[in-house]
């Protein structure tokens, strides 16, 4: 070892110190799951973090790996204000993309990396319970909302974190595919984002990172904002600035912070090494979210 590595993991001391025993939440998104090298990282940095004395639990998207599966059985992927719409036959696709190909892969990535991941969905330990979800859509103030019905698309209504604690409790990584289970024993298609927020307020988590495809929150002159209050946001997708994928993203972000979770990130899963980088440097990187 020279004496550069050992500076560096000299640096790192304070931050493990701090890190020593929290719970962090990420939420890992279908469009940061671009190539092989960029999931090893992913994988690495996981059981880095786990190895030195961090809770990471990880609840993944797979957006882009659903449609591209239901456009190959030929079904066309179709969405409401950023749901998918869930037929039936969708949900089926859903969960045997999610609950398998993905959260396999993430598992299996892990463990390679000398990490014990363990892969459950929403159903397993009763740890996601879920109610229809009925989408409020306004075309303008002029006219009342109208509610659309997305079919099996859930809210999450509670989350039972006791599977959790007791991996995180015995050195398992837990890997999270975003299904949930309704009271008459329904099968719902739940948005990640949400579900990681719910989950990371469950743990009452130290950090709640939500990785996806842009380097976190840009305005309009396409520049990063390093740090975004409520006020702020209240703007941004007031005037469209905020849109799309990124509304959830910030909502469930706030609603994390307001119920127990102390700080929030929104970062780029595209950068090499992007969760280390978030954790381990002064500034971090993305944009971290405050009420
Ligand atoms: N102000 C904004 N800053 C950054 N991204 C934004 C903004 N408004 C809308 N977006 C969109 O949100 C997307 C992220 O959401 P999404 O595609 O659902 O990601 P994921 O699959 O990671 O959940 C970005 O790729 C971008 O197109
Ligand atoms: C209801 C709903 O839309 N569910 C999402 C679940 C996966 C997800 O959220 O994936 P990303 O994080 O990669 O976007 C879907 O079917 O695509």
């Amino acid at each position: 070892m020279n004496a550069n590595v050992a500076d560096i993991l000299i640096e790192a001391l304070p931050y493990i110190r701090n890190f020593y025993g929290m719970t962090l939440v990420i939420k890992y998104g279908g469009h940061a799951m671009v190539d092989e090298q960029l999931k090893a990282d992913f994988a690495r940095d996981i059981t880095l973090l786990k190895f030195i004395g961090l809770n990471p639990v990880v609840v993944h998207g797979g957006g882009p790996q659903i449609s591209e599966v239901m456009n190959k059985m030929g079904l066309s992927a179709k969405f409401v204000r950023g749901m998918r719409q869930t037929d039936a036959a969708t949900m089926d696709v859903v969960e045997m993309v999610l609950g398998g190909k993905v959260n396999k892969g993430i598992v299996h990535q892990i463990n390679q990396q000398g990490g014990k991941a363990v892969g459950l969905s929403g159903k397993d330990g009763q740890l996601i319970q879920a109610r229809k979800l009925y989408i409020e859509y306004r075309e303008d103030d002029s006219k009342p909302p109208e509610i659309i019905d997305p079919g099996l698309v859930g809210e999450v209504t509670c989350v039972n974190p006791e599977i959790i604690n007791t991996l995180t409790d015995r050195g398992f990584i837990p890997i999270i595919a975003p299904v949930g289970t309704g009271e008459a024993g329904e099968t719902y298609n739940i948005n990640a984002d949400w579900v990681a927020g719910k989950v990371a307020q469950a743990l009452s988590a130290g950090r709640f990172v939500l990785m996806t495809d842009v380097d976190g929150v840009l305005g309009a002159d396409g520049q990063l904002i390093s740090s975004v209050d409520t006020g702020a946001i209240g703007r941004m997708i007031e005037t469209g600035e905020i849109s799309g994928g990124m509304i959830p993203k910030i909502e469930c972000a706030l609603d994390a912070l307001r119920n127990g979770v102390d700080k929030t990130h929104i970062i780029n899963g595209k950068q090499r090494h992007a969760l280390l980088l978030e954790l381990f440097t002064d500034s971090g990187i993305g944009t971290q979210v405050t009420v």
